[in-house]
């Protein structure tokens, strides 16, 4: 089954509610946890065990865990295995992107279910190039794994490139999501290649509809709502709402992060 496939099921099921797992510091601190790799793990595997049963997806944030070293990314294999154990897809937010050779490696690195951060899609930067990221597709399709592709992101600093115009007077953004839409071309229920698109980046007319779902980070902490949402999306059910801080920050009370995963899934889909 293809991640597309696997994705439109899991939503349906579970709701489009995405929660990431960010161990920041000051949260570690906030759950009065060291900020040493005890901490981490206990803070990455209460989260999952808190929530992984209740979503769709989760979003683990790469970053958080590699500032530990290899005893960091030790961690992170326990999140994704035990994520997907309590049925959640995980999408791998490592934006990883170079040239096609290298980012070969980091296909082969996210993507080969035989690799221990073998994960069901990963976020990847665009910004070498769409063509650069041939090989990270191509293995996406070998293995039925997901990509997620920077477009619009929540950041304020993302417009200087996004927005920046191409030769035919079109977006970088527009151009990402013309790629996009060519991959999923045909796919059915839904194509397997993905956009990033903030929910903080405001009105937009960039044409979203490209057959694939939509990584909206920026809901909670970064102040985007619901109502954002159906503002840039519409009621397009396979936009993944994304947030870490709002949730993680509820911790370590497991029943306060999965009463508030359940009230997010109610409201995302009323
Ligand atoms: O455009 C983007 C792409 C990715 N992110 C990532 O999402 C989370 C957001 O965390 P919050 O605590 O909910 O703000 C984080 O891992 C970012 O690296 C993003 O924010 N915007």
């Amino acid at each position: 089954m293809t991640f597309g496939a696997r994705l439109h099921a899991a939503i349906a099921e579970r709701g489009s509610f995405c929660v990431g797992i960010d161990p920041h510091a000051a949260l570690l601190q906030d759950w009065g946890l060291a900020d040493d790799v005890a901490g981490l793990e206990r803070f990455a595997l209460t989260t999952v065990e808190a929530v992984a049963p209740h979503v769709s997806v989760v979003k683990p944030q790469s970053a958080f865990y590699e500032r530990f070293g290899s005893r960091g990314i030790a961690v992170l294999e326990r999140v994704i295995a035990d994520s997907r154990a309590a049925g959640a897809l995980v999408l791998l937010d490592v934006k990883r992107g170079d040239i096609g050779s290298t980012s070969q490696a980091y296909a082969d690195a996210y993507l080969d279910p035989a690799s221990p951060l073998a994960s069901d899609a990963i976020t990847v930067s665009p910004f070498l190039g769409f063509g650069s990221l041939d090989p990270i597709v191509d293995t996406a399709r070998r293995h039925d794994a997901g990509v997620f592709v920077l477009a619009l992101t929540s950041n304020k600093e993302g417009p200087e490139v996004q927005h920046a115009r191409v030769e035919d007077g079109g977006t970088v953004a527009g151009r990402m999501l013309d790629h996009l839409r060519h991959l999923n071309a045909d796919a059915e229920p839904l194509g397997s290649f993905g956009a990033v698109v903030g929910a903080t980046i405001g009105a937009t007319t960039e044409d979203l509809a490209f057959n694939g779902p939509v990584l909206a980070p920026g809901f909670g902490a970064q102040g985007g709502t619901v109502a954002d949402l159906r503002r840039i999306f519409g009621t397009n059910p396979a936009v993944l709402a994304s947030s870490s801080r709002e949730v993680l920050r509820l911790g370590p009370d497991p029943a306060a992060m999965r009463d508030f995963v359940r009230r997010t899934n109610d409201e995302l889909r009323s």
